[in-house]
């Protein structure tokens, strides 16, 4: 005798699961942390301006680690080429290249020392939590939920567009030079998030797959909210320290 699949564990066509993904990478993203609308807003000092990009800078550069992680369980020379590709953006191909030393260059545009950002001194240990936290996912997880966490990129071009113009109207301090980082993310973001899209939607192909796509997608939106947390608290201890508070 043969059972028909509940309802409830049939897996959604791929039309509903990429709608599913992409309302998870808009609904949950970190655009809209307090953080990010008030740096949209220009409401940022410039000693909270310098605090994120140094404790960003502890993501960035977790990006390739977590990237070569990835490219080890893939199991085609395909698509090993097509993630270390995604290694080459951050590290370059020498010195002087690449996302790495494009927000090193942004550090310094804001007027920090690159010595100091590649130090780590200013990294927040709620920011070391949730990159550390992202990157042992991508360690232990299989190619489906590591790939899925990426996802957040659906929503990331839309944020750099719109940081661009918050940098340039309200935080004017910053040379303008700086900003190549997040100009080059544009289109590397939309092209790392539609091959990652098709991978999911390729590889997920039943309900509970489709399921643990979504749920790493929330954990990776979770990742940023937190690193967001860190640094937002750390502008309200240190305000509440000099009696702004
Ligand atoms: O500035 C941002 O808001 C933002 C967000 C994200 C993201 O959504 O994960 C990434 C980046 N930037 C980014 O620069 C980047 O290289 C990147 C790689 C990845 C990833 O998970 O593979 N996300 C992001």
């Amino acid at each position: 005798m043969t059972t028909a699949l509940a309802p409830q564990t049939a897996p959604w066509t791929p039309a509903e699961f990429e709608d599913r993904l992409r309302t998870v990478a808009q609904e949950r993203y970190h655009d809209r942390h307090p953080f990010n609308v008030r740096m949209h807003e220009g409401d940022l000092s410039r000693d909270e301006v310098r605090s994120w990009i140094a404790n960003r800078f502890h993501y960035q550069r977790h990006i390739p680690v977590k990237d070569a992680l990835i490219t080890a369980k893939l199991d085609s020379s395909r698509l090993r080429r097509m993630w270390l590709r995604r290694i080459e953006d951050h590290d370059g191909r020498g010195e002087g290249e690449g996302g790495i030393e494009r927000w090193l260059r942004l550090g310094e545009a804001a007027g920090l020392d690159r010595e100091d950002l590649l130090s780590g001194d200013a990294v927040l240990p709620g920011v070391r939590l949730a990159v550390e936290g992202y990157v042992n996912f991508c360690r232990l997880r299989p190619p489906l939920e590591a790939v899925a966490a990426s996802l957040t990129e659906l929503t990331a071009p839309g944020l750099m567009r719109r940081r661009i113009d918050a940098f340039e109207l309200h935080y004017r301090w910053i040379e303008p030079d700086g900003l190549a980082y997040f100009r080059t993310r544009v289109d590397q973001g939309r092209r790392d998030s539609a091959e990652a899209l098709a991978l999911v939607l390729e590889w997920a192909v039943t309900r509970e797959q489709q399921e643990r796509a979504i749920a790493a997608l929330t954990f990776k939106c979770d990742v940023l909210w937190a690193l967001l947390d860190a640094v937002q608290y750390d502008a309200v201890r240190y305000d509440a320290v000099r009696g702004r508070g």
